[in-house]
C-alpha cells in the first residue's frame, strides 16, 4: 500500500489516537438538474477503538460519508479531499491512492462494512459456510484457522456455528442473519467495523440485543465501530461519541453523554425533541418542521438556518465553522448558547440511563 510521509500515529489534541483522518472530502454527482453536491467538505477524525454513532435524517448523507471512507462512492460520483488511514502496525496512507488489489484488501482486512438488508449481502444459492470459506479463500487466508476464528465469532453473537454454517440464509430468522453477517464481516480480523442501519430491519428486541452484543464484540476484540442511524435512542446505548449529520456535513460531534445531556446545536436539540419516547404522551414529540434541503440547491450559510427558530441574517449569509462546546464537543452554530436556553428537551427514561452511565 502507498505509504505516506507521515508520522503512524496522529494525536488529536486530547491525547486521543486518530486511526482515520477525513479532510475536507466532498461528493458530488453531476445530474441533469445540476450538480449535486452530497457530501459538503466534511472533516472528521475517528479515533481508535472508539464507537462513533453517525446519526441524522435520510438522506443528510451518512451512507455517503461510510462509502467515502472505504473510496466507494459509486459512479458516477466524485470523491475529492483525503482519507489517511493510520494503521495500527505500518505506516500512514491515503485511501484514495490505492489501487484496486489494495482496496480490495483495504476493505475487508482494514475495514469491514455491514448493511441493513444482510439478505442482499448473501448469496442465495451459497450456504453461510460457504460464504466464510469463499472470503478466507478469495484473500489467501488459511481455510482451517480462519474457519475457527469464524465458529468463534458465530458463538459470541450467541447463534450456533455448526447449525448457521450449514444453513442457507433463507433458512435463518432476519436476526440470525444479520449477525452471521456481522461475523463474516469480522473474519478477517478488520480493525474497524463499519455499520450502515444494521438492525433497521429488526424488531426492537432483536435491535437491543444486537447492539448488546455488539458491545461484547468491542470489549472483546477492541475493534473501531462506527455505527450510522437514524434512531438516536438506538445508538445511545452503544456509542462513546456521537457525529450528527445535517446536509451533507457534520454539525454537531461530542461524547454521546455530553449531546444527549444538553446537545448545543438547534438541529441537534429539535432531533432530540422528536425522538420517540416511550414514557411522554404522543403530543409531546414534535416533528421537525419542514424538509430537508435538496443537494442541488443547499441553502446560503447555515444550511439548516429554513428551520432553525434562532436564525437571523448572519445564519443566512455565512456559515459557521464549529465551535467548541466543551472539551471533545463542538458544534457548528454561532448561537448555540441560545440554543440550550431556547429549545428545551426532555430525555427519555432510556436516554437518562445513558447519561447517567458513569462509563460515558
Ligand atoms: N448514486 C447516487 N446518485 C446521485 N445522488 C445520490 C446517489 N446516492 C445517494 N445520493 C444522494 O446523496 C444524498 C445522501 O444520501 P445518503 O444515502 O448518504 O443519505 P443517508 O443519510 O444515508 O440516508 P438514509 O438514512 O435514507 O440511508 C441523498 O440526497 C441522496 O439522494
Amino acid at each position: 500500500m502507498t505509504a505516506r510521509n507521515e508520522t503512524s500515529l496522529s494525536l488529536d489534541a486530547g491525547g486521543t489516537e486518530t486511526l482515520i483522518e477525513v479532510r475536507n472530502a466532498s461528493v458530488t454527482f453531476d445530474m441533469d438538474r445540476g450538480r449535486s453536491k452530497v457530501m459538503d467538505d466534511v472533516t472528521m477524525d475517528i479515533h481508535r477503538e472508539e464507537i462513533l454513532g453517525i446519526v441524522g435524517e435520510s438522506g443528510s448523507g451518512k451512507s455517503m460519508f461510510a462509502s467515502a471512507l472505504m473510496d466507494a462512492v459509486v459512479d458516477p460520483g466524485v470523491l475529492t479531499g483525503d482519507v489517511i488511514y493510520h494503521p495500527p502496525d505500518g505506516d500512514s496512507f491515503s485511501v484514495l491512492d490505492l489501487d484496486d488489489e489494495e482496496l480490495k484488501e483495504f476493505r475487508w482486512e482494514e475495514i469491514s462494512m455491514v448493511f441493513q438488508g444482510a439478505m442482499d449481502s448473501f448469496n442465495p444459492t451459497m450456504s453461510i459456510g460457504g460464504h466464510f470459506e469463499e472470503t478466507l479463500r478469495a484473500h489467501d487466508y488459511n481455510v482451517a484457522d480462519g474457519m475457527d476464528h469464524g465458529r468463534q465469532l458465530l458463538a459470541d453473537l450467541y447463534l450456533d456455528p455448526d447449525r448457521v454454517l450449514d444453513s442457507y440464509p433463507h433458512e435463518l430468522s432476519g436476526g440470525m442473519q444479520q449477525r452471521a453477517l456481522i461475523a463474516l464481516s469480522l473474519l478477517l480480523k478488520p480493525n474497524v467495523l463499519v455499520m450502515d442501519e444494521p438492525t433497521a430491519a429488526l424488531d426492537l428486541l432483536m435491535q437491543r440485543s444486537i447492539t448488546s452484543l455488539l458491545a461484547n464484540l468491542h470489549e472483546e476484540y477492541g475493534i473501531t465501530m462506527i455505527f450510522i442511524t437514524h434512531d438516536l435512542p438506538l445508538v445511545a446505548d452503544l456509542a462513546d461519541r456521537l457525529a450528527v449529520m445535517y446536509a451533507f456535513e457534520f454539525i454537531e460531534v461530542g461524547p454521546c453523554y455530553d449531546i444527549l445531556k444538553d446537545a448545543a446545536h438547534p438541529y441537534t436539540r429539535a432531533l432530540l425533541k422528536a425522538v420517540p419516547n416511550l414514557s411522554s404522551a404522543l403530543e409531546e414529540m414534535e416533528p421537525i418542521e419542514g424538509d430537508s434541503p435538496d443537494p442541488v440547491d443547499v441553502p446560503s450559510g447555515c444550511s439548516y438556518h429554513v428551520r432553525c427558530p434562532l436564525a437571523d441574517e448572519q445564519c443566512r449569509s455565512t456559515d459557521p465553522g464549529f465551535e467548541r462546546v466543551s472539551d471533545g464537543h463542538e458544534a457548528a452554530c454561532f448561537y448555540w448558547e441560545d440554543a440550550r436556553e431556547e429549545i428545551t428537551y426532555t430525555l427519555s427514561d432510556r436516554e437518562q440511563e445513558v447519561t447517567f452511565d458513569e462509563r460515558r
